[in-house]
């Protein structure tokens, strides 16, 4: 059983939990060490951080046109084209089966999802296992700029809630409902983006747990939630300031992607310990640092769409009048400060006695070194 922080015993003290007189749950001092000079649980690790010198599992990075400053980011843990190449081979045959034309199926090659999973999850050969983190990312990416993001590639915001509710359907089957079930079936047979999850939950459920399963659905719910706000937001013309976004952004991040380090490593690391408070922080400082170097390289793309898209370069630029360059600098410091934050926390979980945690915190920095890598090697980001 693990040892659970409670949210009171971990308050910190430059945030205030009263909100006009409503208690807020707040997140465990880790991060909290960060807004509030050193106190609590990360503390004792960022001191042995300097004790003992700058941990090499990290390093500060050049990245894009190496313009802005570097980028703190977890070091690459394994390269193999090999298995990236057999890993994109197998998708793009899976694609075909799932209805992808043969364009969207060339697309899908360049984007080179294989070779991502394949840096991100460091820790396995097999490339059925990848094939599962590589089906998930694509159909998530798909789903993103065909209905939410991508205005070209027929993404309109009204449209977007309801396409999402049946993604929901494909992904976490409905119950058989007589004659509603043939209409449901007939729909989810219709688009190959919805095949394309179900196809993928599915091919994750012969490998993984039932709370593994679930673990994902509910994530990418989650994630669906801010895509319907990001809708709204365009829909209005009334842009969100950075904060709000920055909230939005924490259910819309790689922390889905993350959600699969266990179950594409071939172990599982148990709910109560997953969903741990401080387990939990670890994975959403992660998978927020790394959705804000996809913001980071993705400014030119989000910037040019005729309904622009969310991005925190953007959003920073226009809530403090400041340019590209300068928004870019203040991201720039955001991620390095959660990914030190993750680093931290971390390093004080390794306290607590569970192989599996410890496997997969690594794991989850390995996904960003990963991700990091990807993005900064990949097409779709250069302009
Ligand atoms: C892989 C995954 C979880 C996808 C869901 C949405 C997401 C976090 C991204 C695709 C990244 O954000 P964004 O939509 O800004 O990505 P692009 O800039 O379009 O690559």
């Amino acid at each position: 059983m693990t040892e659970t922080v409670t949210a009171t015993e971990e308050l910190a003290p430059a945030v205030s939990p009263q909100v006009r007189g409503c208690p807020l749950r707040t997140v465990p001092a880790v991060t909290a060490s960060a807004l509030a000079g050193p106190s609590g649980l990360g503390t004792s690790a960022a001191r042995l951080t300097t004790q003992f010198g700058p941990d090499p599992a990290y390093a500060e990075v050049a990245w894009g046109d190496g313009k802005a400053s570097p980028l703190y980011v977890p070091v690459l843990e394994r390269t193999n084209d090999a298995l990236g190449a057999e890993v994109d081979r197998r998708l793009v045959e899976w694609a075909g089966d799932c209805g992808f034309s043969e364009e969207e199926q060339e697309k899908l090659l360049k984007a080179g999802f294989g070779r991502l999973v394949m840096l991100a999850h460091a820790d396995c050969d097999d490339p059925d296992r990848l094939l599962i983190s590589a089906q998930l990312n694509a159909a998530w990416w798909a789903a993103d700029d065909y209905y939410a993001d991508d205005s070209e590639m027929g993404a309109v915001p009204t449209r977007l809630p309801p396409r999402l509710a049946l993604v929901m359907a494909a992904m976490d089957p409905v119950a058989p409902a007589g004659e509603f079930t043939e209409e449901l079936d007939k729909a989810l047979r219709g688009d190959p983006i919805l095949i394309a999850l179900n196809s993928g939950v599915e091919h994750l459920t012969k490998h993984g747990t039932p709370s593994q399963v679930q673990r994902i659905c509910y994530a990418t719910f989650a994630m669906f939630v801010t895509w319907n706000a990001y809708a709204a937001w365009r829909y209005t013309g009334e842009y969100p300031p950075a904060w709000e976004y920055l909230a939005a952004r924490q259910h819309d991040s790689f922390y889905t992607s993350m959600t699969l380090v266990d179950a594409v490593g071939g172990y599982e690391l148990p709910a109560n310990l997953y969903y741990d408070p401080r387990v939990r922080l670890a994975l959403t400082q992660a998978g927020t640092a790394s959705v804000m170097v996809n913001d980071l390289f993705s400014v030119a793309k989000d910037a040019a769409d005729e309904n622009p898209v969310c991005n925190m370069v953007l959003q920073i630029a226009a809530d403090k009048d400041i340019s590209i360059e300068d928004a870019t600098e203040i991201t720039v410091d955001l991620h390095n400060q959660l990914v030190r934050d993750f680093e931290a926390g971390h390093r004080a979980l390794l306290a607590v006695p569970s192989p599996e945690l410890h496997r997969f915190l690594r794991g989850v920095r390995a996904w960003m070194g990963g991700g990091f890598e990807w993005h900064n090697t990949n097409p779709r980001y250069r302009t």
